[in-house]
């Protein structure tokens, strides 16, 4: 198939040398996908964004030069109707290692699956990190959202989130339930006639993989906790065992040792010497605990249902999904993206909210070590929040506010850098 991306005249590619470590030149080549719905709103808001927090920090020495790929329903205009994720966007993330993407829509039952799963999938982007911070002058429904800061580590390759799922009665879903009744023993399928049935994968290397690079970033941040938030009294193999296997590993790897008997666990961060709790919740509990004692959460790993549920109701706690950023972070590879969707029924009336995806974007320049243009996204949002321009999704709760376009909001973060 011809190629339909435009690589930049200018730029060069990120790379990553022999010990796993990101090279990255003053010109980088960064592919982005534009999004369905409201991609079209927040992402050149964005581009704009970030290009002039690049440029202020430094002055024309660095630069990005940004490369257009295509997923979505983007991508079944540009290469024709069936082809919603093109091997050539699989092969540009993997050649340029950093990118970001819009929201791309998935239809409930039937229809295409997941393309933001396949992605995440097939790059082996196991590890989907969700920080929650609160804002100053965010309109919340909690009365001290400042005492939410949790970062979240959702395991991002397994669980049913997959989407390993057999519809009712196709002759797959009637094998399967054959096998298992008959094969198997299992005498519990409450209706076996006419009857959907889906598989919840979780493995070992899944879990530790997460949950190690999840105590790496307590070590690095310097964190109090991680607390794995799980179901596991009643999914005791696979969410048990995601348990199981977090506390071995902070035993076995960090040389963490057991409080009171266990299992939670404790050890010295290696860097500060400060003392790193490591504990379990179970994952109702957990939901309304952060609405009870969030001060008690710190850093989450978690599995990826959970994880999708989760950082929604965390966003909402701090100000709504408007303002929460994500990113889709594997070995030596990286896509960002908002938490949010596509809201079909806000795309391209230049209304929402884009802090969402430019909170990704400050993301992804701290993974390159552009620190300085990140934090200058960082004042940007705080002086457009503080001074009251914002988005409707604000607007609508905070006294005194002037309402803001998706546009004018990115404008008035640059103005504030
Ligand atoms: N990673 C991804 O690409 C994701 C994709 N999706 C897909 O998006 C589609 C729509 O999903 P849906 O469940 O409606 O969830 P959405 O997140 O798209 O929207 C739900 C609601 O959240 C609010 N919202 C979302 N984005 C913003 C924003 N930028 N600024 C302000 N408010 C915002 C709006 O609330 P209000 O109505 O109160 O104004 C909106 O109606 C589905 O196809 C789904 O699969 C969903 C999540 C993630
Ligand atoms: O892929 C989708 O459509 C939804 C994804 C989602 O909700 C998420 O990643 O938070
Ligand atoms: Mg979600």
């Amino acid at each position: 198939m011809e190629s339909k991306i435009v690589v930049p005249a200018t730029g060069e590619k990120i790379s990553v040398d022999a010990a796993g470590k990101l090279v990255v030149p003053n010109n980088p080549i960064i592919p982005f996908i534009e999004g369905d719905g409201i991609g079209v709103d927040v992402t050149p808001a964005m581009l704009k964004v970030v290009d002039a927090a690049v440029e202020k920090a430094y002055k024309g020495e660095k630069k990005i030069s940004w490369m257009e790929i295509y997923t979505g329903e983007k991508s079944t205009k540009i290469y024709g109707d069936d082809v919603w994720l093109p091997a050539e966007t699989m092969d540009a993330m993997r050649e340029y290692h950093v990118g970001i993407k819009g929201p791309l829509t998935t239809p409930v039952g039937g229809g295409i699956r997941s393309l933001n799963v396949a992605l995440r999938q097939e790059l082996d982007l196991y590890v989907c990190l969700r920080p929650v911070r609160y804002y100053e002058g965010t309109p919340s429904p909690v009365k001290q959202p400042e005492l939410t800061d949790m970062v979240i580590f959702r395991e991002n390759a397994e669980d049913i989130y997959a989407g390993i799922e057999w519809k009712a009665d196709s002759a797959e879903a009637k094998k399967v339930i054959d096998f298992l009744q008959n094969e198997m023993g299992v005498k519990k399928i409450r209706f076996p006639e006419n009857c959907g049935i889906g598989i919840k994968p979780m493995s070992e290397a899944g879990t530790k993989r997460l949950v190690r690079a999840a105590l790496e970033y307590v070590i690095d941040n310097d964190r109090d906790s991680l607390t794995l938030v799980h179901k596991g009294n009643i999914m005791k193999f696979t969410e048990g065992a995601f348990k199981d296997w977090g506390y071995q590993l902070a035993r076995e790897e960090f040389g963490a040792e057991l409080i009171d008997g266990g299992p939670w666990c404790q050890f010295k961060n290696p860097k500060t010497g400060k003392n790193i709790i490591v504990k379990d919740v179970i994952a109702d509990a957990f939901l309304q605990q952060i609405l009870l004692r969030p001060a008690e959460y710190d850093v989450i790993a978690t599995m990826n249902l959970n994880g999708d549920y989760i950082s929604d109701a965390l966003a909402a706690q701090v100000g709504g999904i408007g303002i929460a950023p994500g990113a889709n972070i594997g070995d030596g590879i990286a896509l960002f993206e908002a938490t949010h969707g596509t809201a079909p029924k806000y795309a391209g009336q230049d209304k929402v909210n884009p802090g969402s995806l430019i909170l990704s974007a400050e993301m992804m320049l701290r993974y390159m070590g552009w620190f300085e243009a990140a934090d200058l996204i960082v004042k940007g949002m705080e002086g457009a929040i503080r001074n009251k321009t914002v988005t409707y999704d604000f607007e609508r709760l905070m006294e005194g506010a002037t309402l803001r376009k998706c546009s004018e909001f990115a404008d008035d973060m640059i103005s504030q850098m």
